[in-house]
């Protein structure tokens, strides 16, 4: 079994750290300290961006955020021309000389990867693999070369160089997953990938308790039963630690007693993992049969 450590930050919006993620945290962080970037992959709500921005915060840099999305460009990344200043002088000072000087210049605006590129930020790029895979070539550049090329801007440098400071840190859910796209091997090639899978459930109720306040023993009864859930769905599926925070928040707040035979709690299981597990299950039917299932697991659940 895993113990948590002593000092435990009360704070409900920070990450829970166990003797494992903590192990994680300091091994991931002696990789960027060798200059290998990381990569964190694995099922949705198993704590992946929380671990990447735990992680960012102990290199003690600024911290550049980029969301994966199929419509991130080089314009976002490198940056961009956002219009023209003009400026104008009309010196008549003397009044038998008018001077006039007119000029236009284009403005130019940093993307977020040049920014964190120039300034040896650490850059956390969460779901990267939402990003078309042209778009993420230019990390082929960074982390090989060692520069960030400024192809298809007018700039007149064709490159920059990376800062020594600059680390980055991918996030990712598996190829499996919609709206995702397949990773080029070259890429994947130079990151340190490390598959972050869900917790066991004494884990989970940990950072459950911590994070609703809420005793052990309901934590887990919550997080056995999403757990048995999930097992119901094919690997990598599934409701996760996510769903088992919504079921412990949301029942605190409506003061809905943490009892499988208690109607309201039901319900509430059943609006919040319904959905899910109606998905992993062949019938015609698939929310009534899910539904039933909730129900079933509901009554099997303990608070021990
Ligand atoms: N160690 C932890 N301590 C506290 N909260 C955690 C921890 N791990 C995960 N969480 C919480 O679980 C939820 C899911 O975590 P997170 O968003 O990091 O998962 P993810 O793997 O990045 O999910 P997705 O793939 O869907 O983006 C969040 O509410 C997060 O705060």
């Amino acid at each position: 079994m895993t113990v948590l450590k002593k000092e435990i930050n009360r704070n409900s919006k920070s990450m829970v750290q166990d003797e494992r993620t903590e192990d994680l945290l300091s091994r991931s962080l002696q990789y960027l300290k060798a200059g290998y970037p990381i990569h964190f992959t694995g099922p949705s709500g198993t704590g992946k961006t929380s671990l990447a921005l735990a992680l960012a915060k102990r290199r003690k840099k600024p911290v550049m955020l980029i969301h994966g999305n199929h419509e991130l460009n080089n314009k976002d990344l490198i940056g961009d021309f956002t219009g023209y200043t003009s400026k104008k002088v009309v010196d008549n000072y003397v009044r038998s000389v008018y001077k006039r000087d007119e000029s236009i210049t284009e403005t130019w605006r940093d993307g977020r990867l040049l920014e964190a590129v120039k300034n040896g930020y650490t850059l956390v790029y969460d779901e990267f693999t939402r990003s078309r895979p042209t778009t993420n070539n230019i990390f082929l550049s960074i982390l090989e070369e060692g520069i960030l090329p400024l192809y298809g801007t007018k700039l007149t440098e064709p490159f920059v160089r990376v800062h020594p400071d600059f680390a980055v840190i991918f996030t990712s859910n598996p190829d499996e997953y919609a709206g995702v796209y397949q990773t080029q091997d070259a890429l994947l090639d130079r990151l340190i990938t490390l598959y972050i899978d869900h917790k066991d459930s004494g884990r989970e109720a940990a950072i459950i308790s911590e994070k609703v306040d809420l005793d052990k023993k309901r934590a887990m009864a919550i997080t056995t039963l999403v757990a048995e859930l999930r097992r119901e769905c094919k690997a990598d599926s599934g409701p996760s630690l996510r769903a088992s925070l919504m079921i412990a928040k949301l029942a605190a707040e409506g003061e809905i007693p943490i009892d499988g035979s208690d109607s309201a709690f039901q319900r509430l299981c059943m609006d919040i993992l319904g959905h899910q597990v109606s998905r992993c299950i062949e019938s015609d039917q698939p929310l009534e049969t899910a539904e039933k299932m909730i129900i079933k697991a509901c009554h099997n659940m303990k608070v021990t």
